[in-house]
């Protein structure tokens, strides 16, 4: 039945201003506005479909990537959008493209490592889109161990210019996006070298294909590197290989708000620390939790509104049988992601304003919260990306077969997803960062520095080693400081077991490696505070709506008590918690799910995707599922003729074969 809302039902439970709890996903009712204008303009215009990006070939499918892009841009000239409404667009236009990497890597790698004269140089012509670049850091042979990258840059005294080269195979820059097919400029990170000295990995701009008839400029070979996992999905993107062949640039191309090459061939250090060479990485990274919340409840949205068209078992007196998401083992998978998205919104609202505070402070020439920045954009990075690829998946089991059929758009969000684990930093690699971070402020505690941000529990360590929790009823487990302090123990408790067992070890590299898995899991639990404590403060702020800040209260309780039941043996074995008060946990949960049920439409409408953006028939507004997902059955390609292509020419013979075996 068109036009009837198979939902309302539903909507009809909710508890609270589901309008209220818009604004507060969108972070201001400003956002809210503008995200609402930018999806439906892209949802009303047929230049933007995309539901048949599974079926098409790769060359088909990017061609069609280069339409939607030059579309973009064109009715963002049009319509004369604002930055922030342009790149709402963008996101919603919603298929990775090589414009990703030219507005999230690209201008940002000049804007933090360019002098005052390249950021006027090169800005204009990079957001007028009168260069297009990429990210060229990635080789063949290396691509987490970023001092390991063999690319050199070699200053060249009697020309003034630089002459880049790959030495090897392995050297050869491999998986940057956008670069295969498109870029005309990367920003290329190698080792630069000057006098024979060799003073480590550097960025510099370097233009690619020719401006007029986008040939590569000589010494250049550059292609795409192939297929990628699943059909449609990151085929969009043309991640790329490129070689050097003794390239020259100018001495100016080096980005030098680091460090500097004279005209004299002299390196030159700047007060600013050597890692703001990697300070784009930082700022994506950072971006990357605020888009875990968005993917995750992407997910959750669809397999909230599933669960509760699906009706399985439970039939009594002429009563319809139960809708799937009364059962409290539907409610147990999926409530904690619901939870987990709007834990990860807030915390990367927060990691968006310490990343802000950060760049205020090093315009300053303060330095001191870089390390931070760098542990907290890293570990929530990582942990965030995990659960949300693991997140989709579990939705798309939390649909059944459904949610195994590309309409459901489950099979496309995962394929596009998963590399986030991978890619702005291998999600182990990131959290061996907190790891050292984590070692390094216990081994400080001595000297008398006091830990701040996010380690300053570290400063209560002795007290956290004590620590006993005072839970005496599963209504206790709903108080923030009860909580806080179970996960500030246990993580404690990892951390200084970790360096209890590092201080054995006469070499502390040697110590890090034999280690390092117990180092990952106390990283891990270490984030998972971060992410807790942040749900709590965000739950400090005055939120209005009816009922809005109690159900954002329920929620952070079960983000919250779902990770404590799923570590319980961590929680048990450090001894912070005993079994009962673990079971009290448990307990509260459930009840907890209870609380959600009537809200769970309303909680996932408050993210006001329109069905353009979440593509999935599963997950449509109005939960019309079956009539649409028979009417999609006969839009394959395959039903386009009754016999397949095929059949004739290798079934028919074979089942005539077959017929005359038999009747011998
Ligand atoms: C249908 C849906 C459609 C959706 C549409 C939209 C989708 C698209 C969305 C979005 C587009 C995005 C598209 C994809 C983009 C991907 C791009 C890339 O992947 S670019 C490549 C990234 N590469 C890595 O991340 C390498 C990882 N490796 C590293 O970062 C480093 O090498 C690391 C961290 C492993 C360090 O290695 P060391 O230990 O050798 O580091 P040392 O260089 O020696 O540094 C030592 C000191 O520096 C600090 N440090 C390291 N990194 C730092 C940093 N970044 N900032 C500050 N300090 C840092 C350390 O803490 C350490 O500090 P102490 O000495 O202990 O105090
Ligand atoms: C879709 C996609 C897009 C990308 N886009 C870009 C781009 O635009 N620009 C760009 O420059 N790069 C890009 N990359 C590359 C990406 O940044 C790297 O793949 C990523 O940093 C991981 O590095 P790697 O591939 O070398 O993995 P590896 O480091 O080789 O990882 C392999 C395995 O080794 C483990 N491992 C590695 N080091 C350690 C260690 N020290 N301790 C314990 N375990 C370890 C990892 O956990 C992993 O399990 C992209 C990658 C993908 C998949």
């Amino acid at each position: 039945m068109e036009g009837v809302d198979h939902l309302a039902f539903e909507r009809n439970k909710a508890q609270f201003d589901v309008d209220a709890m818009k604004i507060v996903w969108a972070g201001s009712s400003h956002a809210l506005e503008v995200s609402d204008r930018m999806s439906r303009l892209v949802a009303s215009d047929p230049a933007f479909r995309k539901d048949n990006r599974a079926m098409l070939g790769r060359k088909e499918l990017f061609k069609n990537t280069l339409r939607k892009a030059a579309y973009a841009l064109k009715r963002i000239i049009e319509l004369r959008l604002s930055e922030e409404e342009a790149s709402m667009l963008r996101s919603f236009v919603d298929e990775p493209a090589f414009t990703d990497l030219h507005w999230g890597m690209f201008v940002p790698a000049i804007k933090g490592q360019g002098t005052e004269e390249q950021l006027k140089k090169w800005l204009p012509l990079a957001q007028k889109m009168q260069i297009i670049g990429c990210y060229a850091q990635t080789e063949l042979g290396h691509g987490s161990n970023v001092q390991g990258l063999e690319t050199t840059v070699t200053f060249d005294p009697k020309t003034d210019e630089f002459v880049i080269h790959s030495p090897t195979l392995t050297s050869s820059k491999w998986w940057p996006g956008g670069l295969g097919k498109i870029s005309t400029h990367a920003v290329v990170y190698g080792r630069l070298i000057t006098d024979g000295q060799d003073h480590g990995v550097h960025g510099f701009i370097v233009q690619l294909r020719s401006l007029d008839d986008h040939l590569p400029l000589p010494g250049i070979t550059v292609g795409d590197i192939g297929m990628k996992f699943g059909n449609g999905a990151y085929n969009t993107m043309d991640n790329g290989v490129l070689r050097f062949d003794h390239v020259r640039i100018p001495r100016d191309q080096m980005l030098m708000r680091v460090s500097r090459v004279t005209r004299e061939g002299k390196y030159v250090q700047s007060n600013v620390p050597r890692q703001l060479v990697y300070g784009t990485m930082v700022y994506v990274r950072q971006t990357i939790v605020s888009d875990a919340s968005t993917a995750l409840s992407r997910a959750v949205c669809i397999a909230t509104r599933y669960s509760a068209v699906r009706r399985q078992f439970g039939a009594t007196g002429g009563n319809p049988e139960s809708q799937v998401i009364d059962y409290k083992t539907q409610q147990a998978r999926l409530f904690p992601l619901l939870a987990s998205a709007y834990a990860f919104r807030f915390v990367g609202e927060w990691l968006k304003w310490l990343y802000t505070d950060v760049m205020t402070r090093l315009q300053a020439n303060d330095f001191s919260t870089l390390p931070e920045a760098h542990a907290c954009t890293a570990g929530l990075k990582s942990l965030t990306t995990s659960a949300t690829s693991d997140g989709i998946e579990e939705c798309r089991k939390l649909c059944g077969g459904h949610g195994y059929l590309c309409s459901s758009g489950l099979p496309e969000l995962f394929a596009v997803y998963v590399p986030t684990c991978t890619y702005e930093g291998d999600n182990i690699v990131l959290l061996l960062q907190v790891a050292r971070h984590l070692m390094k402020t216990i081994s400080q505690l001595g000297s008398g520095k006091k830990p701040v941000g996010t380690v300053a529990y570290m400063g209560r360590v002795e007290q956290l080693m004590e620590s006993r929790s005072d839970v005496q009823k599963a209504e206790d487990w709903l108080n923030p400081s009860a909580v806080l302090g179970a996960f500030e123990a246990r993580a404690a408790r990892k951390s200084v077991a970790c360096a209890k067992n590092l201080s054995k070890f006469s070499n502390p590299e040697e110590g890090f490696l034999e280690l390092s898995n117990d180092l990952v899991e106390a990283a891990r639990a270490h984030c998972q505070l971060i992410v807790v404590s942040k749900f709590i403060d965000k739950l400090q702020q005055d939120i209005p709506g009816k009922g809005v800040k109690q159900l954002l209260e329920v929620l952070c309780s079960i983000y919250a008590l779902f990770h404590l039941h799923k570590h319980l043996g961590d929680f048990l074995s450090t001894g912070c918690i005993t079994s009962k008060q673990g079971s009290l946990a448990n307990d509260q949960l459930r009840s907890l799910y209870s609380q959600v049920r009537p809200n769970a439409i309303g909680l996932v409408d408050a993210f006001n995707y329109t069905d353009h953006y979440l593509s999935s028939i599963l997950g449509r507004y109005d939960g019309n599922v079956y009539p649409k997902l028979y009417e999609e059955a006969w839009k394959d390609p395959l039903n386009d003729s009754v016999i397949p292509d095929g059949f004739q020419e290798y079934i028919r013979p074979m089942l005539k074969q077959q017929l005359r075996n038999a009747r011998l």
